[in-house]
């Protein structure tokens, strides 16, 4: 991902001055592609209204008895770098001294020793590295558990956060807390898991592929020279699949099978066509190569988690992971395979945050162990918003500052135990 580290360095010119400033419970999500994280910055250069230098309310939390604590106004900032540039994210985290701020309750170790929440299974592979660089003892968090507690606490909590996408048209979808149970959950990372979301803490993990979000990428960058995700996203984005591709009607002499619903432009053969084209690989365009692609993964997907569905009689499949990335034509693809293969019955549902479930999942994670109820305030607050003065769920939506789906921040309250 070229120019990341550009876009950190701008990242931290703009964010100085917040994380000089009160700082939070900080959660990493190591994956093998990328590393997410997310951490709380409460500050006084947040600037809506209601807030006076992060303070704006301290009283006692009458539901766990007679609790002190204190509300923080501030900023929840997203954040991803390579695993392969791990050294990035851990000067990063250095030089805005990040590390100190993980857990933070009273039984955080004395000395130079900090917990960080952390899942992925970077949080194993990289414990002695955060340890010997940074100080920190990463405090793993179940993966399957921390996407799950970040999808299920995004559906309640932010009102724009699922969507539709198909034939370019994005419909906001309103979730109804009572009847969000149960669904499916596709996290397409470098591969894919598909979890059967029951409750909660409710799930089984149903299925998974190996070929996801890193097959695309890997076999992307053989194939197209690209030297980016983006730069291999925005050159399918300009192809034409049809030219690699054996369509229907390519075998069946220009009409489709309508016995059997295939219509003459459905793909009979993904990359089929290259078998009898004589052609070498320089002899197609990258585009084209790209967009061929991008569609197969896509399909497949959008297939196997539409079979998971049936398997379970689920309605509702939510894609979430890094390889959607808001992508029209990813989402695009995947919604007319569920929809193609459920015959319209079932939906594919794709979310604002995608990327950063897990993280956000170990970040609330935090709560569980009493030190804060950060997470909780943070859901009590976006999730009973119509009574809230405080704020509302426009107001979190309208408040992104950066698209979260690179890096970014929104405002938001925590509670914090004092
Ligand atoms: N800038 C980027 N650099 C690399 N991959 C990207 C980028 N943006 C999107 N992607 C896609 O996102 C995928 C990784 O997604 P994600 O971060 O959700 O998974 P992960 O946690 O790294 O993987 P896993 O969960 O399988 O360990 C990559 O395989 C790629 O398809
Ligand atoms: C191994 C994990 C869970 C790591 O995030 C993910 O990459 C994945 O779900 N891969 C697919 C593995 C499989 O079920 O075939």
């Amino acid at each position: 991902m070229a120019g990341d580290g550009v876009e950190v360095a701008k990242l931290e010119e703009k964010e100085l001055k917040l994380c000089e400033d009160q700082v939070s419970h900080l959660a990493l999500d190591i994956g093998g592609s990328l590393i997410k994280m997310v951490y709380f910055s409460s500050s006084s250069s947040c600037s809506t209204d209601d807030q006076e230098n992060g303070f704006i309310r301290e009283g006692t939390n009458t539901s766990s008895g007679n609790l002190e604590y204190r509300v923080l106004s501030g900023r929840l900032h997203f954040l991803k770098f390579e695993t392969s540039k791990i050294s990035e994210c851990i000067e990063f985290i250095s030089s805005k001294r990040l590390q100190h701020y993980g857990d933070q309750g009273d039984e955080a170790p004395a000395g130079d020793k900090h917990i960080v929440k952390a899942t992925g299974g970077g949080a194993f592979k990289f414990s002695d590295l955060f340890k010997e660089k940074l100080g920190i003892i990463l405090d793993k968090v179940d993966e399957m558990s921390s996407l799950v507690a970040g999808a299920n606490f995004l559906l309640k909590a932010v009102h724009h956060e699922a969507f539709t996408y198909m034939d370019g048209v994005k419909d906001y979808v309103q979730i109804d807390h009572k009847d969000l149970y149960p669904y499916l959950l596709v996290n397409v990372g470098s591969g894919v898991s598909m979890i059967k979301v029951d409750g909660d803490n409710e799930f089984e993990r149903v299925s998974g592929t190996s070929v996801g979000g890193g097959t695309f990428w890997g076999l992307g960058k053989l194939l197209t020279k690209c030297k980016s995700f983006d730069e291999l996203l925005e050159l399918s984005h300009q192809g034409n699949n049809r030219v690699i591709d054996m369509l229907v009607g390519d075998i069946y002499g220009g009409t489709g099978y309508s016995k059997i619903g295939l219509t003459s432009t459905t793909i009979a053969s993904s990359f089929g066509k290259a078998v009898s084209q004589n052609k070498e690989l320089e002899d197609y365009r990258t585009e084209d190569v790209a967009r061929s692609l991008l569609r197969m993964i896509s399909n497949n997907i959008g297939q196997i988690a539409y079979l998971n569905a049936l398997r379970f009689g689920l309605k509702r499949i939510f894609f979430g992971g890094f390889f959607i990335r808001g992508h029209e034509y990813t989402m695009d693809t995947i919604s007319v395979a569920v929809h193609f293969w459920s015959n319209g019955e079932a939906k594919a549902l794709f979310l604002h945050h995608e990327g950063f479930l897990g993280a956000l999942g170990a970040f609330m994670s935090y709560e569980k162990q009493g030190c804060t109820d950060i997470a909780h305030q943070f859901m009590e607050e976006h999730s009973s918003v119509a009574k809230s003065p405080f704020c509302t769920s426009d107001r979190l939506e309208s408040s992104t500052h950066t698209d979260v789906k690179d890096n970014g921040c929104i405002e938001c309250r925590v509670q914090v135990r004092n």
